[in-house]
């Protein structure tokens, strides 16, 4: 009898972590998007890929902001063949140094007249710190996304109605701003531990969030709009760094009976990037193609402001 109660009450948490982690809606809009272009960093791999080959099937002008040029290259090609669209191309973009992010700004504004949709797609988990001296996994998931937007945004009011898509977690209501941490970087994502990785990713995530909220703010009356969102649970490459048993465990266990393929984790990007009508939330966070309240950490103006203005001392703005 209880081995029997143990195997239905499997079955129950079973079932209801199941339908708190995986995405199940597909997103259905039918957008063409011949003579637009858009940039996804982070392209050659998982969620990435999934969303820019879905951009290029549709028509885009589609460029893979990606590290390695022998990957992004490999990735690009792969792409030109499934959608059957040639337009995808390769541009280097390494988001753990700002000189990098300068100079892909610079090519890409001499050479591409247009820009209709940024995603800031890209993100890891890893200890280190960026080339800037940033704690790695803050200036790759928040510092870096939050420089290269700002430098290509006059190139997305031109061209507005156009939009910025920060792919964050559902991870952010775990983490919290740490102002001194920000600027110390003592303890964030140096930290050789997993738990330090996860607490600097969770804190990263937060500030994806804040950051959206407060750059709706800023291009209130542009038609340039943006969002942030969870992409759900999904297999990629993102726990390569995760090095401690529990947690490898951990997350075998989540990605062999919770996640789903990049395909699905594509969708709430892309419904983020296309769904018509959804310009009046700008600012606003997106899981499972729909709209979802964050905590009051989350959304609190004065928090964000002063993010906005920490982040633009990091990266030399101020
Ligand atoms: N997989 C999940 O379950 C999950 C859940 C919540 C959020 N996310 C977020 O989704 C996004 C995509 O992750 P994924 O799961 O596809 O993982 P992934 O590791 O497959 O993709 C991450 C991409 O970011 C790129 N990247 C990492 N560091 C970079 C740098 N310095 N410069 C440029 N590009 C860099 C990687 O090369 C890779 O292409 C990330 O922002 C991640 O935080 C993923």
């Amino acid at each position: 009898m209880i081995f029997f109660i143990v195997i239905v009450a499997l079955f129950v948490a079973y079932f209801i972590v199941h339908r708190i982690f995986v995405h199940r809606k597909t997103f259905t809009g039918t957008a063409k998007l011949y003579g637009k272009t858009v940039i996804v960093t982070g392209g050659n791999t998982g969620i990435g890929k999934a969303t820019a080959t879905a951009l290029a099937v549709r028509g885009a002008r589609v460029i893979l902001a990606c590290r390695s040029k022998q990957k992004g290259e490999e990735a690009a090609k792969e792409i030109r063949t499934e959608s059957g669209n040639d337009d995808v191309i390769f541009m280097q973009l390494d988001l753990a140094s700002q000189k990098s992010i300068r100079s892909f700004a610079e090519t890409f504004l001499k050479t591409e007249p247009r820009l209709d949709l940024l995603i800031n797609n890209a993100g890891l988990a890893a200890a280190g710190r960026t080339e800037d001296g940033i704690g790695m996994i803050l200036g790759v998931n928040h510092i870096g996304p939050f420089l290269l937007t700002n430098l290509l945004l006059e190139r997305l009011k031109e061209c507005a109605p156009s939009r910025v898509v920060n792919v964050s977690s559902c991870g952010h209501d775990l983490g919290t701003i740490d102002f001194d941490c920000i600027n110390t970087h003592k303890k964030l994502g140096l930290g050789s531990s997993d738990g330090d990785l996860f607490r600097a990713y969770t804190h990263s995530k937060l500030c994806n969030v804040l950051f959206t909220h407060e750059l709706a703010k800023r291009l209130e009356g542009t038609n340039v709009t943006c969002y942030s969102l969870h992409p759900g649970s999904v297999r990629s490459e993102l726990g390569r760094d995760i090095t401690e048993w529990h947690a490898r465990v951990l997350l075998t266990v989540v990605s062999k009976f919770f996640a789903t393929d990049p395909v699905s984790g594509a969708q709430t990007t892309l419904y983020c990037s296309l769904q018509d009508g959804i310009e009046h939330l700008s600012g606003r966070y997106f899981s499972d193609c729909q709209l979802v309240q964050v905590k009051a950490e989350a959304r609190d103006d004065g928090v964000a402001k002063k993010l906005w203005e920490v982040s633009e001392k990091l990266c030399g703005m101020a």
